[in-house]
């Protein structure tokens, strides 16, 4: 028997479902993912921290959960909102319910909800701080107070809170031919900010040699790592991550470095607002943010559309473009900024998730853009490999 859940808005509306989850309570900011797979990679993107994520697809769990599609260690989000969730998940890769994945990982949820009737709030009032808790874990009088105490994700650096403390060399879980064939590879410096696995796996599936850095880690730092092991620093991958990228000074500041030696850079949601920040440009709150799998984008050079996964509640703000910043793709959605590339560097910026998990593949070529820089420069230089 499922225990009963309630959510409460920010606006004063109350729902009452079932709980998924453990018996708890808590809050975050309500967004809608549209995707109507991989809601197993999406709790577990580290970029949702303090959110609480109503899926619009109807029927949640269908597929069950495995240890491969993991984006990170985790669960990171802070709950779930769904409509209905599958008694029995069908899948060869399944290994266990999501139910029982909520309860591994500490997550409260409710089901039952009208999800439709959330997302409607949310796309037109904006986000929304919610909580939800279950049976008397909490009163709507003492819910309701901490939803006005919750100072939602703006203003917030809460890489740290994700990110990895020490360096480290990636080395893929499922691989075993790691580094064999690659005579010609790329070493990748990655900065960390709450990054999803399949960045690396795609790295090193374009003979990259990532080495992973926590988001302290200075330009000095990272340049010395390679000096050290006498290796050459060919690109520099800023990551996705949640919270709000403007307070992240340190970071913008060690960016800026990195940009004046010019080593390519590709900066991935999170990594692109940050090198649209360091740039000169303004960077917003979105009204309800995008968070999907089928958003389409525009190549404004080529007119090309591409289909592709999202989310974020932060966006660059159109008016305030510097002049060293080209709009290179716009979200067809809403025309909001969704790709830039720099005149004065080689680096290039994504909104959305060019890794694609979950999502359509669409965007992975961004990887393939980065790598071009890469070789472009090298042959500039003549430049030999390692
Ligand atoms: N996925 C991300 O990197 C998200 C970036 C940022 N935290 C935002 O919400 O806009």
């Amino acid at each position: 028997m499922h225990k009963k859940a309630t959510l409460v808005l920010e606006n004063g509306l109350v729902f009452h479902g079932k709980s998924i989850g453990i018996n708890g309570s808590i809050i975050g900011e309500l967004v809608f993912n549209t995707a109507m797979t991989g809601y197993q990679e999406i709790l577990s993107d580290p970029s949702y921290l303090n959110q609480i994520i109503t899926f619009t697809f109807p029927q949640i769990g269908n597929t069950g959960i495995n240890t491969e599609d993991e984006e990170s260690y985790r669960i990171h989000a802070s709950g779930i909102i769904i409509h209905t969730l599958t008694k029995k998940s069908s899948n060869y890769r399944s290994q266990h319910s999501l139910k029982t994945y909520l309860i591994r990982n500490n997550i409260v949820g409710i089901s039952n909800i009208d999800t439709r009737q959330i997302t409607r709030i949310l796309r037109k009032l904006g986000s929304q701080k919610g909580c939800i808790f279950t049976e008397e874990t909490e009163s709507y009088y003492s819910a309701y107070q901490k939803i006005k105490s919750f100072s939602g994700l703006e203003h917030k650096n809460l890489t740290t809170l994700v990110s990895i403390k020490k360096d480290y060399q990636f080395s893929p879980k499922k691989n075993n031919d790691y580094n064999k064939n690659y005579t010609q590879h790329l070493n990748i410096a990655v900065y960390d900010f709450g990054i999803k696995n399949n960045i690396l796996n795609i790295l090193h599936q374009k003979k990259c040699i990532s080495h992973v850095f926590p988001p302290e880690s200075t330009a000095e730092k990272i340049i010395n790592t390679y000096k050290k092991n006498k290796k050459k620093l060919h690109g520099i991958i800023l990551s996705n991550g949640p919270g709000d990228p403007r307070p992240c000074i340190n970071i913008l500041y060690e960016i800026k470095k990195l940009l004046s030696l010019h080593i390519p850079i590709l900066g991935i949601c999170f990594g692109h607002q940050l090198l649209a920040l360091a740039n000169g440009a303004v960077i917003k709150k979105m009204k309800s943010g995008h968070h999907g799998a089928n958003h389409p984008v525009k190549n404004v050079i080529t007119n090309k559309v591409i289909i592709t996964s999202q989310n974020h509640n932060f966006t660059i703000d159109i008016n305030t473009l510097p002049k060293n910043i080209i709009i290179t793709h716009i979200s067809l959605f809403d025309t909001t900024i969704q790709g830039i590339e720099l005149v004065n560097a080689p680096a290039i910026g994504f909104q959305g998730h060019p890794e694609s998990a979950p999502g359509p593949q669409d965007a992975v070529y961004f990887f393939d853009l980065f790598i071009h820089k890469i070789h472009h420069l090298k042959k500039q230089y003549n430049d030999n490999y390692n």
